[in-house]
């Protein structure tokens, strides 16, 4: 008997002998299994149609931190048990703990850090404390959902309750004059669009959104471009109560402080962004912002009085704007931090050397040489400019011809037609600009939508179509996923694809360098990354979530090529072919590697196992 497995028993049939019946014969045969090769180890993923926002660090995540769940970590920290936090994470190759600090320095460093809240946080903390209360419970549902330790939400707590005791003492004299009436009257602009302004991303015009976060600066407009905007004349009157109907002398006498005093902070909010909108149309902006609050007679005395004149400074929300204005340049995405955080963040950049050497297996296009210069991607962020984009606009100087260029086609017309909003419906108007903009922007209104890839193609795709809009309407190849011809799986194509198709898009999470330096090393030990350098703020990190093309190989001899692209304002990772591709073919592309960041095996020729260099497997029936 060579082997259990070969070893066949039964009994004998057909024999005459009772005894002989009862007696086991065994057969022996020996199988020789094939030797199969092990697939490769693989973790699941998750499938993502589009790169997502990450804003938790693994750090901060339960999943990685294989000393106790978080809640457990809470309160093991709160009653003192454990002290500091040494971060650790588990390696699912070497199934092994390993410290993602690499020196005591970082320890301190990690531990230094102060958690910090973006508006949105807050905006939660404020609401779950005011509904709740400050229980224990509601402490560890908010660690949850925010993040932090239970300390640091209940010290932010505090810190906002004490801060709007402040606003609200400080307002309070002002709120005495106005009506109790009505509780959109009762408040400021920006503070009926508070929770709006926070929640709502004006790119993709949806609540929460997952790529943008919240507390976006709105697109801006700046305090000169009002007296520019259209005068009304020629103009027939809009009703009974048309400042028209009315005679100039009559309007000439009305004592302009006396109108103002009847107007309401909301009012008049809404009275300036009239203005901003239709310009001098009291028509206008009495019928579409302040229908039942004012007649349009009453809104051309306020004009013609002191209202015309009233700087944009006298409202919170406008003020707030021309303070935008000066952040040209600065992230949309990002709140706006205190000085002290920022300077915190510029002493962790020093740490140059480390930080390198922990980049070195990143894809990395953002730094790709175009033109003979090493120009860096840089994050978008929506310029100010109202009309058509002047030398100054910062888009403009940065490469980037934004939607902002299609302002103009967003006509009054169209906008009449779209804003017919009450006042306690008031958050409608502020979307409608940024709305008009970002439809003209994505439907291409005869504008340059501007793709800003770098140094090279594709510019157009067929029918002369911007090379962006395939990645914006997901017009992406089939895409099969198999085990690669050089390492590990591999990503190929389904069917044939042309040079220059748009194969697909490369997803994941959109974490900060900072972060992603902190991932790289442990993705460096294993010698495996998904990290792809995306701009001069964000990388993509697909080991988690990501497309099917995050299998897509390396290869100094590719036949694709990625690229970044700009669409509708974010940067995002198009895989394109180099040349005419077979079905079946493995998709390889160039990862741009810098030349002392290459690990080992990117320096060597990529040789296929099946066709020589790079790699031409077939893989049809693979998926
Ligand atoms: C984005 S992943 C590609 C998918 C990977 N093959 C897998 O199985 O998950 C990138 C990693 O694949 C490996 N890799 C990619 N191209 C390679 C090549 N030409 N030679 C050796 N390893 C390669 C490296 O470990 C690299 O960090």
């Amino acid at each position: 008997m060579n082997h259990p497995l070969s070893k066949v028993s039964g009994l004998v049939q057909g024999s005459e002998d009772d005894a002989d019946k009862s007696k086991e014969v065994v057969f022996s045969r020996t199988v020789t299994l094939p030797l199969i090769e092990r697939i490769p180890s693989y973790t699941t993923w998750i499938f993502l149609d589009r790169y997502q926002n990450s804003r938790i660090p693994w750090s901060n995540c339960s999943c990685f931190n294989i000393n106790l769940s978080q809640n457990r970590n809470q309160r093991m920290a709160d009653d003192q048990s454990v002290l500091g936090c040494r971060r650790i994470y588990y390696d699912h190759r070497g199934s092994e703990a390993l410290i993602c600090s690499d020196s005591e320095d970082d320890l301190v460093q990690l531990e230094g850090e102060k958690r910090k809240f973006s508006d949105g946080e807050d905006h939660l903390i404020r609401v779950a404390f005011l509904e709740y209360g400050i229980g224990n419970e509601v402490v560890d549902v908010l660690t949850q959902f925010v993040g932090g330790s239970s300390q640091e939400i209940q010290e932010r707590c505090t810190m906002l309750m004490e801060t709007d005791q402040e606003m609200e003492k400080r307002k309070k004299p002002l709120k005495e004059e106005i009506s109790r009436d009505n509780v959109y009257l009762d408040q400021s602009l920006s503070a009926a669009l508070d929770s709006f302004d926070n929640l709502f991303c004006r790119r993709c015009l949806v609540f929460d959104c997952r790529l943008h976060g919240c507390s976006q600066s709105p697109t801006c407009h700046t305090e000169k471009q009002i007296g520019q905007l259209v005068t009304e004349v020629d103009r027939k009157p809009c009703g009974d109560q048309c400042y028209l109907q009315a005679c100039e002398s009559t309007r000439n006498s009305i004592n302009a402080s006396h109108k103002w005093s009847n107007w309401n902070p909301l009012e008049k909010d809404l009275y300036l962004k009239g203005l901003q909108i239709f310009g001098r149309n009291s028509c206008f902006i009495a019928r579409n912002l302040l229908p039942g609050l004012k007649t349009c007679e009453e809104v051309s005395n306020y004009m013609f009085g002191d209202g015309a004149v009233i700087p944009c400074g006298s409202s919170a929300k406008l003020n707030s704007y021309s303070n935008e204005a000066g952040r040209d340049g600065m992230d949309p995405m990002e709140p706006e931090m205190p000085a002290k955080s920022r300077i915190r963040r510029k002493r962790g950049r020093v740490r140059k050397d480390k930080v390198k050497s922990s980049r070195k297996y990143r894809q990395s296009l953002w730094r790709m040489i175009a033109e003979g210069k090493d120009i860096p991607y840089k994050q978008y962020s929506p310029c100010s400019c109202q009309s058509t984009c002047g030398k100054q606009c910062p888009c403009l100087q940065n490469g980037i011809c934004c939607a902002q260029k299609a302002a103009k086609i967003a006509s009054e017309g169209a906008i009449v037609l779209k804003v017919n909003v009450k006042a306690n419906n008031a958050p409608a108007l502020q979307i409608n600009v940024n709305v008009i903009q970002m439809f003209a922007g994505v439907v291409g209104l005869g504008i340059d939508c501007g793709d800003g890839s770098l140094g090279g193609p594709p510019r157009r795709g067929g029918d002369s179509q911007c090379a962006n809009m395939m990645l914006l309407l997901r017009q992406h190849q089939r895409i099969l996923l198999a085990k690669s011809d050089i390492v590990g799986w591999g990503a190929f194509v389904k069917n044939p694809v042309n040079k220059d198709d748009y194969l697909g898009e490369y997803t994941g999470e959109l974490i900060s360098h900072e972060e992603a330096d902190r991932r790289g090393k442990i993705y460096d030990r294993a010698d495996i990354s998904y990290l792809f350098d995306l701009n001069d703020k964000y990388v993509i990190d697909a080991y988690r979530k990501g497309d099917k093309l995050k299998f897509a190989n390396h290869s100094a001899n590719p036949n694709c090529y990625a690229r970044i692209m700009l669409v509708a304002g974010d940067h995002r990772v198009g895989i394109y072919a180099n040349e005419q591709i077979q079905a079946g073919e493995e998709i390889f592309y160039d990862y741009r590697y810098g030349p002392d960041e290459s690990p080992a095996w990117a320096l060597k020729p990529t040789i296929s196992k099946t066709d020589g260099l790079r790699g031409r497997a077939n893989k049809h029936k693979s998926r």
